[in-house]
C-alpha cells in the first residue's frame, strides 16, 4: 500500500522509514521548513540507531501544499498542538478511501481527525517506541531494531480487511503491532504511561533508565497510575492492562527497551518548545472533574511542567536589568 506521513518529525520518519526499509511506498509531509528543506538539500535524512551508524536514507519529502500524491493510508504524527493546522493544510488531498492511522501520545487528537475522515477509517494506536529527532534531517532510533512494540486499534472496535492489511505491512516493517478492541483502553493505557514517564523524566531532565534506577521511581509511578485508573473507572473506560501491569509495562520499557530515552516531552523542553502535557496528565485531570474526582497530583505535575516551560524561555538577563533599573 502506498502510505503518507503527515508529520516528518521523530516518530513519522521512524514509522515511514521503516516501512519504506521493508519496500512500502512512502512519501512524507511536513510544515516544518527547515526539516522539508533540510531534508531536500541533503538528497535524505541522517538515520542512527542509538546514536550509531548513522546512514543517509533518500526520502520523498513535501509540504502540504506541494503533495500531489495518492495515499491509501494516513499516519499522523505531529504534535498534538500542531494537528488542526496539519489537517488543514493537508485536507486537499483527503478523500474517503484513505485510513488513517495515528500513535501520537495524549488525548484530543481523535477528535481533530474525526473533522475531516470517518470513524470506520480510523485507527488509534501507542507506540512504545522511542525516536529522538537530533535535529532537521537528522533522526536517532533508539532501541535495537525490533525492540520497541505498539498496540493499534479501530476507532469502531471492529477490525476490517484493510486493518489486517495495515497491520501485516507494519509487522514487515518491525513495528510489531498488536491489534485490540478496545479503543478508549488502548489509547488511555499510553496516556497512564506517558503521564508517568514523559512528565517525571522531563522534570529532572533525566533518561527513562535513570528514573527506573530511583529509589522512589515505583512510589512515584503508583501514585500516579493510582489516580489515573481511579479516573477511567469513573469514566467507565475499560484500560487494557491492570495497575500492576502498567507499572510492569512502565519498568520493561525503562530498563529493557529504552533506557537511554529521554522522553518526547523532554526533548520538547530542551528546544524550548511547548509540551503536549495538557494533552497528558491535564487530560486525566480534566476527565476526572467531569466525574467529581479531582486527580490533584496530575494537575500539580501539570503545573509543573508549565513553570518548567516557563523558566526555559523566560529572558532572565533582560528580567534582571529592569529590576536593577527600578532600584
Ligand atoms: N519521540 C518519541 O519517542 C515518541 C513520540 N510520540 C508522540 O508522537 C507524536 C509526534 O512526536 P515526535 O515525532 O517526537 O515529534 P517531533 O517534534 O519530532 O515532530 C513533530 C512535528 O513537529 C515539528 N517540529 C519538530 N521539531 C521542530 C522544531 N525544532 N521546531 C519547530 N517544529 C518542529 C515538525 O513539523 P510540523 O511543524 O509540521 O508539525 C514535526 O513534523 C507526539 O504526539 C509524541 O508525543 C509517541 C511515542 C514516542
Ligand atoms: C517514552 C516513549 C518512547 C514510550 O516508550 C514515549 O512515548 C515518548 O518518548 O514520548
Amino acid at each position: 500500500m502506498k502510505y503518507a506521513v503527515l508529520g516528518a518529525g521523530a516518530m513519522g520518519l521512524r514509522y515511514g522509514v521503516l516501512l519504506q526499509d521493508a519496500g512500502y511506498d512512502v512519501d512524507f509531509v511536513d510544515t516544518w521548513e527547515p526539516q522539508v528543506n533540510t531534508i531536500h538539500e541533503q538528497n535524505g535524512v541522517y538515520v542512527s540507531r542509538d546514536g550509531q551508524n548513522k546512514r543517509l536514507v533518500p526520502v520523498n519529502i513535501y509540504f502540504p501544499e506541494d503533495y500531489e500524491g495518492d495515499p491509501d493510508v494516513l499516519i499522523i504524527f505531529t504534535k498534538q498542538y500542531g494537528l488542526a493546522e496539519m489537517l488543514q493544510r493537508c485536507s486537499r488531498f483527503f478523500n474517503d478511501r484513505q485510513y488513517v492511522v495515528s500513535c501520537m501520545n495524549g488525548m484530543g487528537h481523535i477528535e481533530k481527525i474525526n473533522q475531516y475522515f470517518d470513524k470506520e477509517k480510523v485507527l488509534g494506536g501507542t507506540a512504545l517506541i522511542g525516536t529522538v529527532l537530533n535535529q532537521a534531517g537528522d533522526v536517532d532510533f533508539i532501541g535495537k531494531s525490533g525492540a520497541g512494540s505498539m498496540n493499534i486499534a479501530n476507532q469502531t472496535e471492529i477490525p476490517d480487511e484493510m486493518t489486517h492489511k495495515i497491520v501485516n505491512e507494519f509487522q514487515q516493517a518491525n513495528l510489531n503491532p498488536n491489534l485490540t478492541t478496545n479503543f478508549l483502553g488502548t489509547l488511555m493505557a499510553k496516556v497512564v504511561f506517558n503521564s508517568v514517564i514523559n512528565t517525571l523524566c522531563t522534570m529532572f531532565k533525566i533518561r527513562m533508565g535513570e528514573f527506573i534506577q530511583s529509589d522512589v521511581a515505583s512510589k512515584l509511578g503508583v501514585q500516579l497510575i493510582d489516580e489515573a485508573f481511579d479516573v477511567c473507572e469513573r469514566a467507565g473506560i475499560t484500560l487494557l492492562n491492570t495497575r500492576e501491569e502498567e507499572w510492569q509495562t512502565i519498568q520493561y520499557v525503562s530498563e529493557v527497551t529504552n533506557p537511554l530515552h529521554f522522553p518526547s516531552m523532554y526533548q520538547d523542553i530542551s528546544k524550548q518548545r511547548p509540551t503536549e502535557v495538557d494533552y497528558i496528565n491535564g487530560y486525566i485531570y480534566d476527565l476526572g472533574t467531569q466525574y467529581h474526582y479531582e486527580a490533584k497530583t496530575h494537575d500539580f505535575l501539570r503545573n509543573l511542567v508549565h513553570l518548567s516551560e516557563f523558566a526555559g524561555t523566560f529572558d532572565v538577563d533582560s528580567y534582571i536589568k529592569s529590576v536593577v533599573a527600578t532600584k
